[in-house]
């Protein structure tokens, strides 16, 4: 089979290694000798550290769809809309299967690729794009084919959880660490992508949509990233007896699904709190199979190539399986929820004026919307001077379940008081 590939970053030059490195075993595991015969990148003369003197180059990445010494097209440029979508819809058009890692495409872009690629007959396979190298795809498309999937998500940025981990373990700066999982090939060409929580976004919508049999509008996605993630956030969660995660988590529920993206106090107790750096966890519930949990590396040359040449050789095969599970024909996307619509237990960071009666004040908003309170904590020791020679204090909160819309409104109302000096920190509490 004939492989033309666009995009020799990270992940492209990873699946020319791949295909070369175990030529031999892939060849038996296909049925057939797989071989990179075009690329595509920006830049011709760069020196990626493989030879490709005996491949075809194309200027244009869009000219490998057509491309008469190729049979399979991979994508791996990035990006949801330019050149990305056209060598991926062009390639759908011209008939030719397509393996991409491209979440971002796939989450916004994924109902109308299926509708092509089903027109097509062809298949469009896209494993790297979740959690890369864990078989997530595979887990939930066609190992959990016959369940009714309850619950989906984990932890799915690798550069996240990379950060997360390192400030904790080393207490380093956020900039320094973002540069580090950088230069590791962790991080998305644009980093605010995997900070801000919208790379697991793509991913969730991805999961969610193959989950509940519908692909979801990414756009009804609830994103929030990790940049408001402080050191004293990171020493109270430990404290606490709980580790802060990046999860993303999507639900069934009787009046639509649920799928959110944010920082989580997960119990120290629990296998997901374990996954540390550049690991993800992709999680999830059936109601026949129960739990499960797959960890693995979810960035990086190695495993990402892994994913990809685990797609390629399933399509020389012949394993062809529809992009959502399931025909496209009367498929229509769901919308999630909004945020007034989740539910949980919440934890509250406030920085408070040491003096009687603000911890009243705050207990009285919280009662006035029908918060109730689990556990308090407060470190005198912890008491900072003010230029008027009173002492500020961090003041910690944990609720106990309840209603966003009602921590919403509470808070608002917090933030009003004259004794709360900063904006309110506010984390979600998951799986205790
Ligand atoms: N890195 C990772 O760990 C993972 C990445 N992914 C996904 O894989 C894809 C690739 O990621 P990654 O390898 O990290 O990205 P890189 O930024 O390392 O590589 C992107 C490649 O695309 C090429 N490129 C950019 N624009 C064009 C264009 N107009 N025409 C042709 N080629 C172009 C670049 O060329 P040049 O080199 O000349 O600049 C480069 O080789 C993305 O969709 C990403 O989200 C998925 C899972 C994990
Ligand atoms: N930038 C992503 C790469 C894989 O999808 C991450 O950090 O997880
Ligand atoms: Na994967």
């Amino acid at each position: 089979m004939r492989v033309g590939i666009a995009g020799l970053g990270t992940v492209g030059v990873g699946v020319v290694r791949m295909l070369r490195e175990n030529a031999a075993l892939i060849a038996a595991r296909a049925g057939r000798r797989l071989v990179v015969t075009a690329v595509s990148a920006r830049d011709r003369t760069r020196d990626r550290g493989v030879d490709l003197s005996d491949v075809a180059w194309c200027d244009d990445a869009a000219g490998l769809c057509a491309h008469p010494d190729v049979d399979v097209v991979v994508e791996l440029v990035g990006g949801a809309e330019g050149i990305a979508r056209r060598i991926v819809t062009g390639a759908l058009e011209n008939g030719r299967p397509v393996v991409t890692a491209n979440k971002a495409l796939m989450a916004i872009h994924g109902a109308e690729l299926a509708t092509l690629a089903q027109k097509a007959d062809v298949p469009l396979m896209f494993e790297a794009a979740v959690a890369g190298g864990i078989p997530a795809i595979k887990t939930v498309r066609e190992a959990l084919a016959g369940d009714r999937i309850l619950k989906v998500g984990g932890i799915l940025n690798g550069t996240c959880n990379y950060i997360l981990t390192a400030m904790r373990e080393t207490g380093r700066d956020f900039a320094d660490i973002l540069a580090e999982a950088q230069k590791l090939g962790y991080a998305e060409a644009d980093p605010s992508t995997d900070v801000d929580g919208v790379d697991a976004a793509h991913k969730l919508a991805i999961l969610a949509g193959l989950a509940f049999g519908r692909p979801v509008v990414f756009a009804s996605v609830y994103i929030e990233g990790i940049r408001r993630i402080g050191a004293l956030d990171l020493h109270f969660a430990r404290e606490l007896g709980y580790r802060i995660k990046l999860l993303g988590i999507a639900r069934q529920h009787d009046n639509g699904i649920e799928a959110r993206v944010h920082p989580c106090l997960v119990p120290l107790s629990t296998p997901i709190a374990q996954v540390d750096g550049v690991f993800n966890a992709v999680v999830a519930e059936g109601a026949f199979v129960g739990r499960l949990m797959l960890e693995g590396r979810g960035a990086g040359e190695g495993p990402t190539a892994t994913a990809v040449t685990a797609d390629l050789i399933d399509i020389a095969r012949g394993n062809a399986i529809p992009v959502w599970g399931r025909s496209t024909d009367g498929l229509t996307q769901a919308v999630a929820l909004s945020r007034t619509q989740f539910t949980g237990r919440y934890y509250l960071r406030l920085n408070v004026v040491d003096r009687p009666g603000v911890l009243a004040d705050i207990t009285a908003v919280l009662r006035d919307d029908g918060v109730s309170l689990h556990t308090m904590l407060q470190h005198a020791q912890a008491r900072t001077l003010l230029p008027d020679d009173t002492y500020s204090v961090p003041l910690v909160l944990i609720t106990h379940h309840t209603s966003e819309a009602a921590m919403l409104h509470a808070l608002r109302h917090i933030a009003l008081l004259k004794s709360v000096l900063d904006e309110p920190a506010m984390i979600r509490i998951e799986g205790d």
